[in-house]
């Protein structure tokens, strides 16, 4: 079967495709209510294995399936309302294949995507060795204004780690995007990754219309909410 082929025989079974499909775009969103339900992509990016579905998974779901790995063909979406500072908000979350094969049919999707969560594996060198050309291809691709953030995912799996904390943060600060170690497994820092983003992607709508607003400081944010080291975390 071509990839093509694959990719509609997956979407017709996926079961994260939900119908509805929202029409208010970010761009649209000027004259933003607190009653607005708008709708941000955001898209799931990194090498295949780094736990994309996983994540998308445990932030929609609440639930992290073990068990053998089954790779993501083409793409697929899960749509989710949360509640960001008193408005609701859609985030249409689009979970990718991190094979080399679909990687032109992904690239489609960036030009729209508001939002991009970029992964590694921390105990995988090569996804993090990675990331450089995962950015140079968002940057290729992707608006320029796009939310990015960098997650090292899988953080539970310490006696395995091969990429240190001050690794990722480095990397992150070299390229000014936020960035957190989550678990898909555990759902350490999983909600707080996509609401960071909702609440960048709404005060950027806001902003908009009230140039008065103190403006939204996605990097402090992170670092006042993020689910710190201790004797029992796994950072
Ligand atoms: N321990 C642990 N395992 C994880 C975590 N996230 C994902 N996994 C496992 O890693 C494997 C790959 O996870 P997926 O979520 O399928 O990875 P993916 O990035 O979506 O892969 P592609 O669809 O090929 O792009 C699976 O066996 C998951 O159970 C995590 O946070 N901790």
């Amino acid at each position: 079967m071509g990839t093509v082929a694959l990719i509609d025989a997956h979407i017709d079974s996926c079961t994260h495709v939900l119908t509805h499909v929202c029409t208010h775009k970010y761009t649209h969103t000027r004259g933003l209510l607190s009653c607005c339900v708008c709708c941000w992509q955001t898209i799931l990016v990194g090498d295949s294995g780094v736990g994309k579905t996983s994540l998308l998974v445990q932030f929609d779901q609440g639930k992290f399936i073990p068990g053998s790995f089954s790779a993501t063909v083409g793409i697929c979406f899960t749509n989710k309302v949360v509640t960001v500072d008193n408005v609701k908000v859609k985030l249409q979350m689009w979970d990718t294949a991190g094979q080399e094969r679909f990687r032109s049919v992904t690239h489609a999707y960036y030009r729209d995507a508001h939002a991009l969560l970029l992964l590694y594996d921390i105990t995988s060198k090569s996804s993090f060795d990675n990331i450089r050309a995962w950015l140079t291809e968002i940057h290729e691709y992707a608006q320029r204004d796009v939310v990015i953030m960098l997650l090292g995912n899988k953080a539970d799996m310490a006696s395995e780690r091969v990429i240190r904390r001050d690794e990722g943060e480095k990397l992150a600060r070299e390229y000014s995007v936020p960035f957190m170690e989550t678990s898909a497994k555990t759902g350490v820092n999983v909600d707080l990754a996509f609401i960071a983003v909702a609440k960048e992607l709404k005060h950027r709508a806001v902003h908009g219309q009230q140039p008065n607003e103190p403006t939204f400081q996605i990097h402090e944010y992170i670092e006042s909410q993020k689910e710190k080291s201790g004797c029992c975390s796994y950072f």
